[in-house]
């Protein structure tokens, strides 16, 4: 037979063989297709020497992200660089350098104490059912390791975790921190880039360290907590007046610890369910912030008769941070809810968490929600005091915050003369000064006036009975 012939029927038994298929997937019913799938699977494997294991991106639905799998795509980002032919680069450590991990349906061989393994990168694609002109697909990426059945124990023991360790070491050094939120049930993120640190942040310096070393311990004791069987967590009420540093404590907190945030609106979580599988979704080495969490929720509310609040809201709020309209399509989180998480589900999740909560009226909140062992620690933040400013002479009783004292400190002339930003903070203290001295004297003279109308009305009572004894 000559060549061109050879090729003719060639051809055209391949194509007789992929009609055949097609047909067969076309009409076979599922069930058929299903176990002609298993036994051609079950009959390869019996003959093919390798082992194969995959690690998927999603465990449990798509709830979490597996910590495998991130971790596998650090280990093998270094090996695919010099491998693989298709790359996906990712930037980070503040846009200056480039992560390389490998693409979909990629190859790349790893060597362990002499044993050579294979890394194939894939993912399963499922069309979702719904009737629509832009079908939405779900992905499910996956990592696929090949290795001969002899060498088993080795890999599923010592270079498993091998991976797994050095995966986590490269995560750590590319890490990037995030600032995530929740919008709906899922969390967001942006890059943290936040220049707060224990050093710039106005405080009395004794306070100040006993915060750091507080922190510091908190993130080095896992085994101390592992030794009394406590979750590795720390809580902090973080409470003052508007602008003395609560936000930017925590965002010192986050640079000092290197923790990723997770600030939750708690506003836009709809129920419990919401927002326990928020909390579920956070990672380990982070901190959990709920800002202003007075305004956030009707905490108080679930004890006290909501027109109360409502009365003592009006009168010691100055600055409600919540308009009236999104009061009435509050969430369902309740206190409940919030101190459940506190406290039960932390046990579950595992590695360090600290959680912060911020408020402006420490008193509004239930005892419950900040009693000691859920918020560990009670952190004052208030006004500039003597040790805060360092400057005895013009403080006095004056009031004011870190953050108006910022803004007079803030550059005033394209030369940043630090000269006219002085003045103008001194100016501005002497104002605050002279205002109190004013309203101190006039609040004196009100005192006076009341006095001395008490004293003109029970002299005019003792005058009336003095007559009407004379009368009688
Ligand atoms: N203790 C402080 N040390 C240094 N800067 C501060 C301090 N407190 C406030 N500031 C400055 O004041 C500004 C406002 O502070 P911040 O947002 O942290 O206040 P806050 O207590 O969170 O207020 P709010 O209760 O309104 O949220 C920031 O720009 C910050 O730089
Ligand atoms: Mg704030």
């Amino acid at each position: 037979m000559n060549p061109a012939d050879m090729f003719t029927q060639v051809g055209s038994v391949i194509a007789s063989v992929m009609f055949a298929w097609a047909m067969f997937k076309q009409y076979c019913p599922y069930r058929l297709q299903e176990y002609f799938d298993k036994y051609s699977k079950r009959a390869f494997t019996f003959v093919y020497p390798y082992i194969q294991i995959s690690f998927n991106e999603f465990t449990g639905g798509r709830f979490m992200r597996s910590e495998a799998y991130s971790a596998i795509e650090n280990y093998l980002g270094s090996r695919s660089s010099t491998q693989a032919k298709r790359l996906k680069a990712d930037v980070v450590k503040n846009s200056q350098s480039v992560v390389l991990s490998m693409d979909d349906y990629e190859e790349v061989d790893d060597e362990f104490q002499g044993v050579k393994l294979r890394w194939a990168s894939g993912k399963h694609i499922s069309k979702s059912q719904s009737v629509s002109f832009y079908p939405e697909t779900d992905e499910k990426k996956y990592y696929k390791l090949t290795f001969h059945k002899r060498h088993r124990q080795l890999i599923l023991g010592d270079y498993l975790n091998h991976v797994l360790k050095e995966g986590n070491e490269i995560k750590v050094r590319n890490r990037q921190r995030k600032l995530y939120t929740n919008s709906g049930s899922y969390w967001r993120h942006v890059v943290f880039q936040h220049p707060a640190s224990f050093e710039t942040l106005a405080m009395e310096a004794e306070r100040k360290q006993e915060i750091v070393d507080d922190l510091v311990i908190f993130s080095t004791a896992e085994d101390f907590y592992a030794r009394i069987g406590r979750a590795w967590k720390r809580g902090y009420l973080l409470f003052g007046p508007p602008g003395t540093g609560k936000s930017t404590m925590i965002a010192a907190m986050a640079n000092l610890l290197n923790y990723d945030i997770y600030d939750l609106e708690l506003t836009a979580v709809k129920d419990n369910t919401e927002l326990r599988k928020l909390l579920m979704e956070t990672t380990t080495r982070s901190i959990i912030v709920i800002e202003d969490i007075d305004c956030s929720l009707d905490l108080t509310g679930q004890r006290k008769k909501k027109k109360e609040e409502e009365g003592e809201r009006d009168e010691k709020d100055p600055k409600p941070k919540l308009p009236k309209e999104e009061d009435s399509k509050q969430s369902q989180v309740t206190l409940s809810g919030i101190l459940n998480f506190v406290d039960g589900l932390w046990s579950a999740c595992r590695g360090e968490r600290l959680i912060v909560f911020t408020t402006n009226f420490v008193e509004k909140l239930d005892p419950a929600l900040i009693r000691k062992g859920r918020m560990d620690k009670h952190i004052e933040l208030s006004y500039c005091s003597f040790e805060a400013f360092q400057n005895p002479g013009v403080v006095g009783e004056t009031k004011m915050t870190p953050a108006e004292v910022a803004e007079h400190l803030m550059p005033k002339t394209i030369t940043g003369d630090a000269k006219v930003c002085l003045e103008s903070l001194i100016g501005a203290l002497e104002k605050a000064k002279e205002d109190a001295i004013l309203k101190a004297e006039e609040e004196a003279k009100e005192k006076e006036k009341e006095s001395a109308r008490l004293k003109a009305e029970e002299e005019a009572i003792g005058e009336r009975e003095r007559e009407r004894e004379s009368k009688s």
